[in-house]
């Protein structure tokens, strides 16, 4: 379950969201808005990477308190990844699997599934936009996280590559009961989307069904 306390997200002195209180049950949630209206925002902040006022809860854990522990259970993945260029996929992944504390050859799987073997050990300054955001989702499902914020997973991807996705979420969102925050334009062929989805506009966040 996720909660905001008295959330607020400003850059300078314009506030782009304000949350006084919205709990988020476990299941799988589109967040839905309009270009600019703060879906980032609101993915990045509750990823732990945007300073904001107040506070985010998931379960227990406080992410301004609990900060580690915290970030070891909710895994991001940004609309349009940066990785460093010299570094291989596999590179990264190691660095994520053990920052995550995920299990040996964890990775494996995702690899398979999403047909990355060919390029996983190149340097990710070779890659394509697609094949960055493949490693990016990767990197979003290793270690046992409990909340995995996706923002525009989508963009990019090729039909294969998208129904590989869909498969990954209803899968862990099914099998070990993780949370999960989509944010895309298009509609998602999730199939265990919930019926609610996060309306986010500026300054607020609706749960609509
Ligand atoms: N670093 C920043 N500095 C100042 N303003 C910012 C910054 N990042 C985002 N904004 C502003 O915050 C608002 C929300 O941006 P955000 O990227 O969260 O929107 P979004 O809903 O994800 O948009 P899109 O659908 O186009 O990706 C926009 O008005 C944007 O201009």
């Amino acid at each position: 379950m996720v909660q905001f306390d008295h959330f607020a997200k400003q850059y300078g002195t314009t506030t782009i969201l304000q949350i006084d209180a919205l709990t988020l049950p476990t299941g799988i949630y589109w967040v839905k808005g309009a270009n600019g209206s703060g879906k980032s925002t609101l993915l990045r902040s509750m990823a732990g990477v945007l300073h904001f006022h107040g506070d985010i809860t998931w379960n227990n854990l406080r992410l301004k308190k609990d900060t580690v522990p915290y970030r070891r259970v909710v895994n991001f993945a940004e609309a349009e990844p940066l990785f460093p260029e010299f570094l291989t996929g596999m590179e990264m992944i190691d660095l994520f699997r053990t920052a995550k504390g995920g299990a040996l050859r964890q990775e494996e799987y995702y690899i398979e599934s999403m047909q990355m073997q060919a390029y996983i050990h190149q340097p990710i300054g070779t890659y394509s936009s697609g094949m960055l955001k493949k490693l990016s989702l990767v990197l979003a499902f290793l270690g046992t996280p409990q909340l995995i914020l996706l923002d525009e997973p989508a963009i990019t991807l090729d039909v294969q590559a998208l129904d590989v996705l869909n498969h990954w979420i209803d899968e862990q969102h099914t099998r070990q009961g993780i949370t999960f925050l989509l944010s895309s334009h298009q509609p998602l062929a999730v199939e265990g989307l919930s019926s609610q989805y996060l309306q986010v506009e500026r300054c607020t966040v609706t749960v609509t069904a």
